[in-house]
């Protein structure tokens, strides 16, 4: 074929190589055609192809010498004939043009609805993601053959200077903006550890989509992912002054799956398969286009509040360090005379760093305890230009969130409930030598002042026989009273025989302490997302200056059962969820028990209790405390009192902790075998007009043992509003001491506080002197 100038029609992206193996010379711009451009392909030309490319799925080629279909005019007639019969096929291409012409419209809104709207991207589970991404490389990979890939390992040049842009331009450039911005110091580690990164998947997809060279950035981001287990970590440590561990395995490993088998797979059926491939080809760029829209959208709705409190600086720093990756790396491999698309590819591969990766090292900061916040905000930031900057798309980060298929009942309150990301404790413990506790673990005085522990108090501490309880009479009403009198003096109580076999409580005490060892690859999956209290995490921590509890917490919605989160319960190990489920039945129970002989004893029409805990709202917190080596230095758990209706805990391993506050003294709450410990919480304070109290509690933790407790709290639902019971106070005459209000208003309110003492139920107190 004559080497002569022609202009290209494509309905996929096309690469440099591809022009060589036809001997063709590529224009200048790459412009993709529309698809009724496939009617303008004379004849003449099309004869002319090697019979490989005309086969070549939609990568149709016209010429331009001097002949066009309009020299035709039976051809002429003939494509206005087939203009009017577009097949249906054609009609798919023509839609999937247009849908991945529209590229930076679907980021952008993509970008924008996950701002405004993150629940809107609340489908997306991991799975998902990685079914996108594989799909899309697979289209990728479609749109090469093996040659093209050898072809481009035969690229040296290109190869290596985008290896040496991207661990030049992106550290350096984020040092000089950290600088140029006067970043504090956690801001600038955090960017410049974003900038020694290697490139993603993302910068496949967006080259394909910008029709940069699709092998040649494949194989780029293999070198640079590859090597990022040398390089991220030496450049962090000189341009940082901080050490990032990478785990070299894990980078291999999701290279390999996400990256190279798809793409060497779609090269292979384009090879052999071309039938199948010119069949769905026309389906891949709107499905890259889509998958990349959609993890934008994920990913910043994930974190679209940290997003908005991250402040325009950081924001700033990430445009510019993108932008900066972006420009160098065009001029710089322009001026090293490598052609258009191929510095096309090297400048996004460059300016899009992978953060999937970016994230995993975030995580590994944050266990290891540095502050962690800025290094989401500056991770979430980075996402942020990459796609609002629109003709180079996103990042590919893989959400930690998922399926939610149910429409969760807290969705309004949950953002409110949220708490920032703070490091494992257990994470900390865990570390080689560890002997001191961080400084923002360590308590003042004033905390941890009135520590008496009056061991005559604590043996004083009342003990409700379930048994006896549910078999008063009316002759009998011993444990009816005790029950009156313990939530009254005490707020709190032991429970024994209350039915739940030991051997069961002892299943799930070794099931929760499993599921706090499980490895931290696991853990990921299992934390709270943005905007969420659900899952490993921390609630109420609203400040990076905040002191933090030496503890760890899960927590899960168990009841009602529509209202759980699906992608938790589906990801807890089998036998755990069986367990909870078990449990969680059990103790709901219990409560319905408690709650109904409460109204007895208060003379609280029985229909009113049910109307208030009937559709009970229950959900599990696992605390796990791991031992401390300055354990009077730290606290397991603030002092605080529980907003829900009523506690029922399990005091795991017999190691003690729990103190209540009672007479202006702590006291320990003595674990009794197989026994649980109840407490009224806020709401049943409220609801029982201030005669049953919710107490104020704490846990102090050990030196050698680990702690471990399961709470279960258990509430109105949330639309239900909450008061004093109607009944009580009109039985006796009271006045109202507490303000009215839904159970979501109240938790709003609850978690808009930090967790400290009782402060928050004042809020709920009625000034009764002013009506
Ligand atoms: O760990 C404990 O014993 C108490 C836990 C507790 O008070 C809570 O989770 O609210
Ligand atoms: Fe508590």
């Amino acid at each position: 074929m004559a080497s002569s100038v022609v202009s290209l029609s494509l309905t996929t992206p096309l690469k440099a190589n591809s022009f060589r193996k036809y001997n063709l010379t590529p224009l200048p711009s790459l412009r993709r055609i529309s698809c009724c451009s496939t009617r303008e392909i004379s004849l003449k030309s099309r004869l002319a192809l090697p019979a490989t490319c005309k086969q070549r799925r939609s990568v149709e080629l016209f010429t331009r010498c001097g002949v066009s279909s309009n020299d035709f005019p039976a051809e002429k007639e003939k494509e206005k004939e087939k203009e009017k019969e577009r097949s249906f096929g054609e009609w798919v291409e023509f839609l999937g043009e247009a849908v991945s012409t529209a590229f930076p419209v679907w980021v952008s809104l993509g970008c924008l609805l996950g701002l405004v709207k993150p629940s809107a991207f609340n489908w997306v589970t991991p799975d998902l993601t990685i079914i996108g991404l594989t799909v899309t490389m697979l289209g990728m990979g479609m749109t090469l053959t093996l040659d093209d890939l050898r072809g481009a390992l035969k690229m040296p040049k290109e190869l290596f200077a985008g290896f040496l842009l991207q661990y030049s331009v992106m550290p350096l450039s984020a040092y000089l903006v950290s600088k140029l911005l006067n970043l504090p110091s956690h801001y600038a580690a955090g960017l410049i550890l974003v900038g020694c990164c290697p490139g993603g998947t993302a910068s496949n997809i967006v080259t394909y989509i910008a029709r940069g060279n699709v092998a040649l950035s494949v194989l780029m981001t293999a070198a640079s992912t590859l090597s990022a287990v040398i390089m991220t970590p030496l450049l962090t440590a000189k341009l940082a002054k901080q050490y990032v561990a990478v785990d070299a395995l894990g980078l291999v490993k999701s290279t390999l799956q996400v990256v190279l088998l798809p793409v060497l797979a779609g090269a292979f059926m384009n090879q052999y398969f071309q039938r199948v491939v010119k069949f769905v080809t026309p389906l891949m760029a709107p499905i890259a286009v889509g998958t990349v829209a959609i993890l934008c959208g994920t990913a910043i709705g994930q974190n679209a509040s940290a997003i908005l409190a991250s402040g325009k600086q950081v924001v700033m720093a990430c445009v510019l360090l993108h932008a900066s990756g972006f420009l160098f790396g065009y001029l710089f491999s322009r001026l090293l005379r490598i052609d258009v698309a191929s510095s096309r590819t090297v400048s996004i591969e460059v300016g899009m760093q992978v953060k999937t990766r970016c994230l995993d090292l975030f995580w590994r900061q944050s266990i290891l305890g540095i502050r962690s916040l800025q290094y989401r905000a500056l991770f979430l930031a980075s996402v942020t230009p990459s796609s609002v900057a629109s003709w180079l798309g996103s990042g590919d980060a893989v959400p930690q969130n998922s399926l939610k298929t149910e429409k969760p009942m807290e969705a309004e309150g949950e953002t409110q409930w949220s708490s920032l990301l703070v490091p494992s404790v257990l994470e900390i413990a865990k570390e080689n030598n560890f002997t001191t506790v961080p400084p923002r673990y360590l308590r003042s005085e004033q905390d941890k002042t009135e520590t008496l522990d009056d061991s005559c108090l604590s043996s004083k501490l009342p003990v409700i026989d379930m048994q006896r309880l549910c078999s008063v009479s009316a002759m009998d009403t011993t444990e009816l009273k005790k029950l009156d009198l313990a939530c009254q003096d005490w707020g709190f109580f032991q429970l024994v025989n209350h039915g739940i076999d030991s051997s069961f409580l002892e299943k799930l005490e070794t099931e929760a302490q499993d599921l706090f060892n499980l490895p931290m690859e696991e853990k990921k999956r299992l934390w709270q997302r943005s905007g969420e209290f659900e899952g490993f995490g921390q609630v109420n921590i609203v400040s990076e200056d905040q002191k933090l509890d030496w503890g760890d917490m899960f927590i899960l919605t168990t009841q009602p059962i529509p209202s759980r989160k699906p992608h938790l319960f589906s990801k807890l190990p089998p036998s755990f969820r069986e367990t909870v489920e078990t449990y969680s039945s059990q103790v709901k129970s219990l409560a319905k028990i408690l709650f109904a002989k409460m109204a007895c004893v208060l003379e609280v029409e029985r229909e009113e209790m049910e109307d208030l805990f009937g559709d009970v709202w229950q959900s599990i917190k696992i605390n796990y405390y791991p031992p401390c080596p300055q354990p009077d230095q730290v606290i397991g758990l603030t002092p605080h009192s529980d907003a829900a209706g009523l506690t029922i805990l399990l005091q795991v391993n017999q190691v003690e902790g729990l103190q209540i506050k009672k007479d202006n003294k702590w006291v320990v709450v003595k674990p009794l075998p197989n026994a649980l410990v109840v407490n009224v919480g806020e709401i049943l304070e409220i609801i029982t007009n201030g005669r049953y109290r919710s107490i104020e509690h704490r846990v102090m933790v050990n030196a050698e043992k680990e702690r471990l407790s399961v709470a279960m709290f258990h509430s109105p639902g949330k639309e239900t509003v909450i008061g004093p019971a109607k009944s009580l106070v009109d039985k006796h005459q009271q006045q109202c001491l507490f303000k009215s209000m839904s159970t979501q208003e109240f938790f709003d309110a609850f978690f808009a506080q930090k967790l400290n003492g009782k402060s928050h139920l004042d809020l709920m107190t009625l000034d009764n002197t002013s009506s």
